[in-house]
């Protein structure tokens, strides 16, 4: 059955009339907790290279790229390594990926990104860097929008210290494309709603994403959403979805495999691990209580990143 393809609200960041964006994003944040951004300052032949230089990584041999194998959260994950959906029995999600954390996130060894060398994939991580500062500069003023949304300070998520230094992290996906021979379904990606607070998406214009509005209504209606040149996909994280007390909603999504290769790149923008998630001051009254007790960021996603990895 072709899934009906869902109409989504584009919000232009650079638009003068700033009272009519925060309009409607909040309209967008309660009714699906999807839409479009355009006019967000990232360079779109940055965007490029960037797609580009996924394509480079993910072609090299497996050697290589394990050499990269996921440590801290960051580097290569393989294709099958994840289960979005930990109420699912499936294999696996037929997706590889690559993460990339904060740039300037030190040990005593170094930095905790993983990178492939200069000699293997040349300007690779001075690209993928470049684009990590544009995407969270293009995340922080959207957060400022959204702010202004919940009537709130246009600084409030600053000065509750989450974006100090924010926990950001970029991820490189790539869906090999074949179809699967077996009975079994596979994904490319699982039903999920992501964890953070904001996801900026990038794609490369192949389809597959869908979201489902109603995540408690069975059976599930999946709806296309469509990729326009230009625009990142914008969705709702959970943690997001718990500071406003499910009044922003944070929507299940997923992406279907179609027989065709696909690139995409997401940037998850959350807050500092110490930032406390409490139901916020505009979200709640004696009728609507908070539903959910107060926690810090880095322990919720801890917990999240458990279920998904199984470890
Ligand atoms: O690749 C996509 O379009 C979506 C990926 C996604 O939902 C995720 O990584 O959380
Ligand atoms: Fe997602």
């Amino acid at each position: 059955m072709m899934a009906k393809t869902l109409q989504l609200p584009i919000i232009d960041l650079a638009s003068s009339d700033r009272r009519s964006a925060v309009h409607s994003i909040r309209q967008a944040c309660l009714e699906c907790g999807f839409f479009y951004i355009i006019n967000h300052g990232v360079d779109e032949k940055l965007l490029q290279k960037v797609l580009q230089g996924s394509k480079l990584f993910f072609s090299l041999p497996i050697e290589e790229k394990m050499k990269l194998a996921r440590k801290e959260h960051r580097g290569y994950t393989t294709l099958y390594a994840e289960n979005l959906d930990p109420s699912s029995t499936s294999t696996g999600d037929s997706k590889e990926s690559f993460y990339i954390g904060p740039l300037e996130d030190m040990t005593a060894d170094g930095q905790l990104n993983q990178w492939p060398s200069e000699e293997v994939l040349p300007s690779w991580r001075f690209t993928m860097e470049d684009y990590y500062k544009q995407v969270l500069n293009a995340g922080e003023r959207l957060i400022s929008l959204i702010a202004l949304a919940l009537n709130l300070e246009e600084s409030f998520f600053y000065d509750i210290g989450a974006f100090n230094p924010p926990n950001a992290f970029l991820r490189l996906l790539h869906y090999p494309g074949e179809l699967g021979s077996s009975d079994e379904e596979t994904f490319g990606a699982s039903a999920h709603s992501d964890y953070g607070m904001i996801t900026l998406l990038a794609a490369d214009g192949v389809g597959g994403l869908q979201v489902c509005r109603e995540k408690l209504e069975e059976p599930r209606i999946w709806e296309d959403v469509h990729y326009i040149t230009g625009a990142f996909i914008i969705n709702i994280g959970d943690m997001m979805e718990r500071w406003t007390n499910c009044l922003f909603r944070s929507t299940l999504h997923r992406v279907m495999p179609t027989g065709q290769e696909r690139y995409s790149v997401a940037f998850f923008l959350d807050p500092n691990p110490d930032c406390v998630v409490e139901c916020l001051k505009s979200c709640c009254n004696e009728s609507t209580p908070p539903r959910f007790s107060p926690i810090r960021s880095g322990e919720y996603l801890n917990e999240r990143f458990k279920l998904t990895y199984g470890a």
